[in-house]
């Protein structure tokens, strides 16, 4: 089944992240600039917090590449916590003087586990008396590992059947876009330029509004990103298992990122408050083949692509950390006490739209290697246009 895997490593405040992917094919051309420049897409977007501006993703290749493009060998991706030398003892492998570690007071211990996060339940499962081990790992810093490898598997995905992925936030907070707002990957570098990754102007202002006011009440916000796939074609996934389903596994992906709690493909739960005469793609006949009359599926039946647009979107829930602090306890007395809280961003939504354009490429490349199989670029670029010429023909 499945043929690309990855992995990641690494905590928030560790010396750096890791990231493999396993099963690419040789020949996607892959540059320290293009998983650079992925990883700078991640940190736009108006409400993120201190810590996105004075720390910086650094790059650096450990296999799989050489001279611009990959090998067939796993490819491993080293992605560098510049904050690392102010975390060194707090985080060091090695075991630590403990006068030195208490003399720190970064190394306080997290006594009071914050609502809304991996705090709690992980320190109960894992055994933990503060919540230290347990945020590390938690922390959404891992999805900049997420996002390098996503840029390999764009290229890949590319360079192999042209497909190209964008998304934008549709809803934030109350603030919402209009419902048939679709970017295209030529509207890539305008989504990137809007402080919410909004193509809708009077929608994004809305949206910052939306922010602007939870940062002065001392709150935080969620929303809801759209992903679009262009150029999928038809037949990737399959009706004939449930973890084989396209569907299952884009749900999967995008739950898989912190903080979603909600997925949609197309029209999602829409379809549920409509008749089924309003709620299908019609086929009909065009000069230019077999076509849908609407997108309402999103672009899957069956757990299969259609080779329609592919449109998935998943629900952010507000930042956990809010700074108008939530009621916890101290675990060391179980006394009432405010969670902790240092600093947090008031809304990552439109951060996540870059996280989870990265889940749907992987989800997509693993699903190519699939059903195309091919141990280099052009091996599989020929077996997608050999399966794309014999429908034709049909
Ligand atoms: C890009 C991104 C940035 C995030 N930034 C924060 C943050 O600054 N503060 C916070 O409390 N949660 C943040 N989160 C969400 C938490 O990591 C997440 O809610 C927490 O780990 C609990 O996991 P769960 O919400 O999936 O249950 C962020 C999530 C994403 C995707
Ligand atoms: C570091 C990143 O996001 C972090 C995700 C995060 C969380 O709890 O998920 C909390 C914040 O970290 P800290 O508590 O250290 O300020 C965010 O900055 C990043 O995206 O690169």
């Amino acid at each position: 089944m499945s043929r690309l895997r990855w992995l990641t490593a690494g905590e928030s405040h560790g010396p750096a992240l890791v990231a493999t992917l396993e099963g690419l094919p040789a020949g996607v051309p892959i540059t320290t600039e293009m998983v650079a420049d992925a990883l700078a897409r991640r940190r736009l977007g108006y409400g993120r917090g201190a810590r996105m501006k004075f720390e910086q993703d650094q790059v650096t290749f450990l296999g799989g590449v050489r001279h611009g493009l990959s090998l067939g060998s796993p490819v491993a991706i080293m992605v560098g916590n510049t904050e690392w030398p102010k975390w060194e003892q707090v985080m060091a492998a090695d075991p630590v003087d403990p006068e030195e570690l208490a003399a720190l007071a970064r190394n306080a211990p997290l006594t009071r586990p914050r609502p809304g996060h991996a705090d709690l339940a992980g320190m109960q499962k894992y055994g933990f008396d503060e919540a230290r081990p347990i945020l590390e790992r938690a922390s959404a810093r891992e999805t900049a590992a997420r996002v390098a490898l996503g840029a390999v598997a764009r290229s890949f995905l590319k360079e192999t059947a042209g497909i190209e992925i964008v998304s934008h936030v549709v809803e934030l907070a109350a603030a919402k876009a209009p419902y048939g707002v679709v970017p295209k990957p030529s509207d890539v570098e305008k989504l990137d330029a809007d402080p919410v990754r909004c193509l809708d102007a009077d929608a994004s202002k809305a949206m910052v509004a939306e922010i602007d006011q939870a940062h002065k009440d001392g709150d935080t916000l969620g929303g809801v990103v759209e992903v679009l796939a262009y150029g999928v074609p038809v037949g990737l996934g399959s009706h004939v298992h449930w973890d084989r389903r396209l569907d299952a596994r884009l749900a999967a992906a995008l739950m898989g990122i912190q903080a979603i709690k909600g997925v949609e493909v197309g029209d999602g739960f829409d379809l549920a408050r409509v008749p089924g005469s309003k709620a299908h793609d019609e086929i009909v006949s065009t000069d230019d083949g077999i076509k849908r009359s609407s997108g309402r599926s999103g672009g899957t039946e069956g757990g299969l692509t259609t080779g329609e647009l592919l449109r998935v979107r998943a629900a952010m829930k507000p930042i956990a950390t809010v700074p108008k602090a939530l009621a916890t306890i101290d675990v060391t007395t179980g006394e009432a006490a405010k969670a902790h809280h240092q600093r947090s961003d008031v809304c990552a939504v439109p951060a996540a739209g870059i996280v989870a354009e990265a889940m749907v490429a992987l989800v997509l490349a693993d699903a190519v290697v699939e059903k195309f199989g091919g141990d280099s670029v052009p091996e599989t670029r020929r077996n997608v246009q050999t399966f794309l010429d014999n429908l034709a023909i049909r």
